[in-house]
């Protein structure tokens, strides 16, 4: 099992990091936004939304894997405040000239090297 969301919904699985920087672009520019869209000022917005994510859980206590408890409308929310986490980043990763997805997978290799499965195993 590669994930909880591995067979969710259609039309999901196509979506990019390349596709979602230039909806944030297209976002900014049409609303001559971009001029609020300063690496400092998106820092704070993606701050921001991570703390109304952690307020979906703020109280719960550990929840299960899937959320199996969880009203739909309480799932949604939680989409929402992700996707808002995930588009600042894009947003701020663009602004800063950095490829995301190049220096995601770049970090993922380094972590291989760091946590050798071999010596990690289940610990
Ligand atoms: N200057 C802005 C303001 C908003 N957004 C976009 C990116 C986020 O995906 C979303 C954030 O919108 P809100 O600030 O309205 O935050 P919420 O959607 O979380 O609403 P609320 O804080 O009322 O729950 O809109 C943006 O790109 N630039």
């Amino acid at each position: 099992m590669k994930g909880q969301a591995e067979n969710e919904g259609e039309g999901s699985e196509g979506v990019n990091l390349k596709e979602l920087k230039n909806k944030m672009y297209d976002f900014a520019e049409e609303r001559d936004w971009d001029q609020f869209h300063t690496p400092r000022n998106l820092l704070l917005a993606l701050v921001g939304e991570v703390g109304e994510l952690s307020e979906i859980f703020q109280w719960k206590g550990e929840v299960p894997r899937g959320l199996p408890d969880w009203e739909e409308k309480e799932k949604q929310h939680l989409g929402e405040e992700l996707s808002d986490v995930l588009l600042y980043l894009v947003r701020l990763s663009d602004i800063c000239g950095i490829d995301l997805g190049k220096a995601a997978l770049r970090k993922l290799e380094l972590n291989a090297i760091k946590y050798p499965a071999s010596l990690c195993q289940g610990s």
